[in-house]
């Protein structure tokens, strides 16, 4: 009798408490969107701007496929429901009315990333920042440029090239991926080794959090030292923690010589020593230093990638590496390219077979191409599973081997199930790309490869995501890579800013 009674009164606590602080374990589930949202969007953005397929005539199911599909085809939502804001308070209006109904919201830029993260799981909305492109400011002087999350990343690279600057960061995305996405994901790119991370280079964020406030903190100045540094929340937060609407971002001189040269190796073994010396030789100069498998160079080679070396220099490589210098004086960096390559060729055991310098833009363009163009290459070829792994530089050929071996023990590797295994990245800052590619997904093969890859990451000490970010692929694998008082201190941040649940439902923490 006692007992049941001090049961039953906690029962009637608990529940109380937790319901005032949204614990997630007993957050009500998301409202999907009705007719009569749609009307309220309808009221606050031109009708250009809703596409819905509850509201007759404005969009199609098709219609909406590109929104509800990632880059790779391997996530597919079914919102009923995009919306295309043009304005931070357009925006703002749109969260405070989906926060109130509790209405999962997905936010959208180029629709570029690589782990589902920009794509609803269920029929969440989506509100795509494709019509927020405005250049707000940019400061020629300091270089700060201000601009709003849905410019494109080429077109802010045209913009500010005029002023002699170039955008810290570069993808081979960049024709498609949107500037709010890449710090929503902190991409990382071909330029970090000489640039950084955007935690780095971004001075300040405009974002609309999950009620519809608007934190302003578009700052162009390069010092705050006023507390907690609060963009740095909602730079890698993939959208689980608010929209980001607008951004400021740090862009440096651009260098006023560059150099690139495609370089064949006849053995992995040759990449480190080779990496050791290009950074005493090139030393300030050296500004990237990719490495693509043979197998990741045939593909590229097949299907069009930029047009590299002749197929008797490529002969006999294991691998290539794209190596380019920026500097400030062509004629001193020219030296300096040529005396590492003559250096390399004249030893007494060569690290390199090959060395193609370019010797014109277009050449330029095409080294870069084939090293850019992996990926789209790979997705030419077949359905990419992609693990994009934090690991010593020494263990990138063992890895792709190691993947590729318990693979085919398990008879997968095959014409009709896993064609390729690969590898490529940015080896200066030990990041492989290891690539997947089979014929279509399974879950034969989605079995084979998950938890493997992330344990064989992880016992490398290495991060499971080293640039693309978790999304909705690796949400629930973040123990491989964070220890339980990091994800714990995640969950409770998450539940402090979007007590709901409501923003980007799914990702990064599960
Ligand atoms: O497709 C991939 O796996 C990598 C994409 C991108 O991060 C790259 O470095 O090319
Ligand atoms: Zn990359």
């Amino acid at each position: 009798m006692f007992g049941s009674r001090i049961i039953a009164r906690r029962l009637a606590v608990v529940p109380r408490r937790w319901a005032h602080s949204h614990n997630p374990s007993t957050r009500p589930p998301l409202s999907s969107v009705t007719r009569e949202d749609v009307e309220h969007f309808s009221k606050i953005l031109p009708s250009s701007a809703v596409l819905s397929t509850l509201a007759s005539e404005t969009a199609s199911q098709a219609e909406l496929e590109p929104y509800n599909t990632d880059w790779i085809g391997r996530y597919h939502g079914k919102s009923t429901t995009v919306l295309k804001p043009q304005t931070t308070k357009q925006v703002s209006e749109i969260m405070r009315y989906c926060y109130e109904r509790g209405i999962g919201v997905v936010p959208q830029g180029g629709n570029t990333g690589l782990v589902g993260g920009s794509v609803p799981l269920k029929d969440e909305l989506v509100v795509n920042l494709g019509n927020m492109s405005k250049v707000r400011s940019f400061d020629p002087v300091s270089g700060a440029l201000v601009a709003d999350a849905g410019c494109v990343l080429e077109v802010l690279s045209e913009y500010i090239a005029p002023h002699g600057h170039i955008m810290p960061l570069d993808l081979g995305a960049k024709g498609s991926c949107m500037i709010g996405g890449n710090v929503a994901t902190n991409a990382g790119g071909l330029r970090l080794l000489r640039y950084g991370s955007l935690h780095g280079s971004v001075l300040g964020l405009e974002v609309v959090l999950p009620d519809g406030t608007i934190l302003d903190g578009l700052s162009t100045l390069r010092k705050d030292n006023t507390g907690y540094d609060l963009k740095q929340l909602f730079i890698g937060a993939e959208g689980t923690l608010g929209i980001i609407t607008g951004v400021s971002i740090l862009t440096p001189p651009a260098p006023r010589a560059t150099n690139n040269v495609l370089l064949a190796l006849p053995s992995f073994d040759n990449v480190l020593p080779l990496f050791k010396k290009a950074r005493q030789q090139l030393s300030e100069i050296l500004s990237a230093f990719e490495f693509v498998d043979r197998t990741a160079y045939n593909l590229a080679v097949k299907h069009g990638q930029g047009k590299a070396m002749s197929e008797e220099e490529a002969e006999g490589a294991e691998c290539f590496i794209l190596l380019e210098t920026s500097g400030g004086d062509g004629k001193h960096d020219e030296e300096k390219l040529t005396a590492l390559l003559e250096d390399l060729m004249g030893a007494d055991e060569p690290l390199i077979t090959t060395g193609v310098i370019s010797q014109s833009p277009a050449q330029f363009a095409s080294l870069w191409r084939l090293r850019e163009g992996v990926t789209e290459a790979v997705s030419k070829e077949g359905k990419a599973y992609k693990y994009d792994i934090s690991i010593p530089l020494a263990s990138f050929k063992e890895v792709v081997d190691t993947t590729r071996e318990h693979l085919r023990k398990l008879g997968l590797l095959r014409e009709d199930a896993v064609k390729h295994v690969l590898g490529y990245g940015h080896v200066g800052d030990s990041n492989l790309h290891l690539n997947i590619c089979a014929a279509s997904y399974s879950p034969e093969i989605e079995t084979a490869l998950e938890p493997f890859v992330y344990e064989l990451t992880a016992s490398y000490n290495g991060s499971i995501s080293a640039e693309h970010g978790l999304g909705a692929m690796k949400a629930h694998a973040i123990h491989y890579s964070k220890g339980g008082v990091a994800v714990d201190l995640m969950k409770k941040l998450k539940n402090v800013i979007d007590p709901k649940g409501i923003m980007n439902p799914g990702k990064v923490l599960e």
